[in-house]
């Protein structure tokens, strides 16, 4: 039976090219078990097919024009960023080299959307937090959806003894939010989805998507069947 391309292609590679790599120093790879069986057994978001609701230009547009209206309320006074992790690690990148104020930056961790799509108890952790006393802060965080947490980190900055504190956003949610208090600055108001992308995860996933999607439920259901039943913590 003649030989089949593939099976002469292997030959060619394996009896002919491989071993001149190897001479390079090469890492010996088997060929072509590299290549993925199965694409769909991948999970690159690119592949998820997600409604966009900001893409990448739109975003970056969005943070600049932040970060100016935030360099015009400031000036040239000193500045002390405190941004709350998770969520806001790519806005916090993004927006601190637009900002022409001198700038210290801390980190304050807050997690109340464990696992699914909906909030749940509010956990605070400010260990590593630099002193803020006596200082002006803006606390920066990539959504304001229900309001809980940012009403209660900007409590948490007073009680620090911060001379100011203001707040900036990527994302207002647009909805009846739990308390009163507003972001001072925000990026962009969205209608009430559950939004992922640009730092903000499902599940601890998805904040490395260069754009911002809306995870319907077709995304949840592929989901779930690439990375199983939903995480109950
Ligand atoms: O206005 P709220 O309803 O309080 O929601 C906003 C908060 O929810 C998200 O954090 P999450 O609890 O998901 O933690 P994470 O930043 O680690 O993803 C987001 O990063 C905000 O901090
Ligand atoms: N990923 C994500 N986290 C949130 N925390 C509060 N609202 C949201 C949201 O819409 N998406």
């Amino acid at each position: 039976m003649p030989e089949s391309i593939l099976a002469a292609s292997h030959r060619f590679f394996n009896q002919l090219v491989q071993p001149w790599g190897n001479m390079l120093r090469c890492r010996r790879v088997p060929w072509p078990a590299r290549i993925p069986p199965d694409i769909t057994a991948f999970s690159h978001p690119r592949l998820l097919n997600m409604k966009t609701l900001l893409d990448e230009q739109q975003l970056e547009r969005g943070v600049s024009e932040l970060a100016q209206r935030i360099n015009d309320h400031y000036g040239s006074r000193p500045l002390t960023v405190v941004a709350v992790m998770t969520g806001s690690l790519i806005l916090l990148a993004d927006l601190i080299r637009r900002l022409n104020m001198p700038i210290r930056v801390g980190v304050v961790q807050a997690s109340s959307y464990r696992g699914g799509t909906r909030s749940g108890e509010l956990l605070v952790n400010a260990a590593m937090l630099i002193n803020i006393r006596d200082r002006e802060v803006l606390l920066i965080d990539d959504i304001f959806d229900t309001g809980r947490t940012l009403e209660r980190l900007l409590e948490d900055m007073r009680q620090m003894g911060a001379q100011d504190v203001k707040s900036a956003v990527l994302l207002q949610k647009n909805r009846q939010h739990d308390v009163q208090v507003r972001p001072d600055f925000v990026a962009f108001e969205i209608p009430d989805e559950f939004v992922v992308g640009y730092g903000l995860d499902y599940e601890d996933m998805y904040r490395n998507l260069p754009y911002l999607g809306v995870l319907e439920q077709a995304d949840l259901d592929r989901h779930h069947a690439l990375h199983g039943p939903a995480i109950d913590r």
